[in-house]
């Protein structure tokens, strides 16, 4: 079957096709309506609280929609908020657009930011890894940071470093210094919460997502490097209509969020 991906022909309106849990109920992203979000003075009572290991982010690939920077989950946790038990860091990515007037997968208000970096979690009190973990509705958490242009981001840059060494999709390269995942989160910790899936193919709806509420800065020239990975093998044709097969956008448009609660912690 045609690979999936972001162009007219492969892209978020047909992957129903070969995903049918794409047209589930309980999808991402949503546009966070701020009006809707219930604060919960149970979530207030448990901070979210997270220990990630700097030196365990191991290698980051281009998977052909995107880059992503994989962890070894060793002493890595996520507790707290939203969460029963512990969940430990698989990996971050990050979703983009053409242009900076969009890009983020959550919206706010019908707003879309420049892009949206997501910190998968999965649960390892009760399943074994994160693709055990992938199929029940309890077993991942993805921390969500909106990105706005702004200042040049000192920790994403060294993940911006690495992205010529894996222009085409399958590359992967080490991560030599060391990227601190805790250093792109945002300083204020308040977050919307809801139920959702994941935002790609299978789409599997087993996501509790957690986004945060204040967006973090990235510069353009970084969106650009982003932009700049191509979606096909070294060697091989494109297959995509995109532009010579740039990964100029990776961002699934907003599901409804239909009778699902969105709950919010801190202002
Ligand atoms: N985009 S997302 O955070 O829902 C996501 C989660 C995941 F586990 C794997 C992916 F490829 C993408
Ligand atoms: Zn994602």
């Amino acid at each position: 079957a045609a690979e999936w991906g972001y162009t007219k022909r492969n892209g978020p309106f047909t992957w129903a096709k070969n995903y049918p849990t794409a047209a589930g109920i309980r999808q991402s992203p949503v546009d966070i309506d701020t009006a809707l979000a219930t604060s919960d003075s149970s979530l207030e009572s448990k901070p979210l609280r997270w220990k990630y290991v700097p030196q365990n982010t191991r290698t980051i690939v281009n998977s052909g929609h995107g880059w992503r920077v994989d962890v070894d989950s060793e002493g890595s946790e996520l507790v707290g908020g939203p969460l029963e038990g512990t969940y430990k860091l698989q990996q971050f990515h990050c979703h983009w657009g053409s242009s900076s007037d969009k890009g983020s997968e959550h919206t706010v208000d019908g707003q879309s930011y420049a892009a949206e970096l997501h910190l998968v979690h999965w649960n390892s009190s009760k399943y074994a890894d994160c693709g055990e973990a992938a199929d029940y509705p309890d077993g991942l958490t993805v921390l969500g940071v909106l990105l706005k242009v702004g200042a040049k981001n000192p920790e994403l840059q060294k993940v911006i470093d690495l992205i010529p060494s894996i222009s085409h999709r399958g590359e992967k390269t080490e991560v030599k210094e060391a990227i601190d995942p805790a250093k792109m989160l945002p300083k204020t910790l308040s977050y919307w919460t809801y139920l959702g899936s994941l935002t790609v193919p299978p789409c599997n709806e087993s996501v509790t997502w957690i986004l945060f509420k204040e967006p973090v800065e990235v510069s353009e020239e970084q969106l650009a490097a982003f932009r700049s990975l191509r979606c096909y093998k070294r060697g091989e044709e494109c297959p995509c209509d995109e532009v010579d097969g740039l990964l100029i956008s990776n961002y699934r448009p907003t599901l409804p969020l239909g009778t699902r609660e969105l709950r919010e912690c801190g202002s």
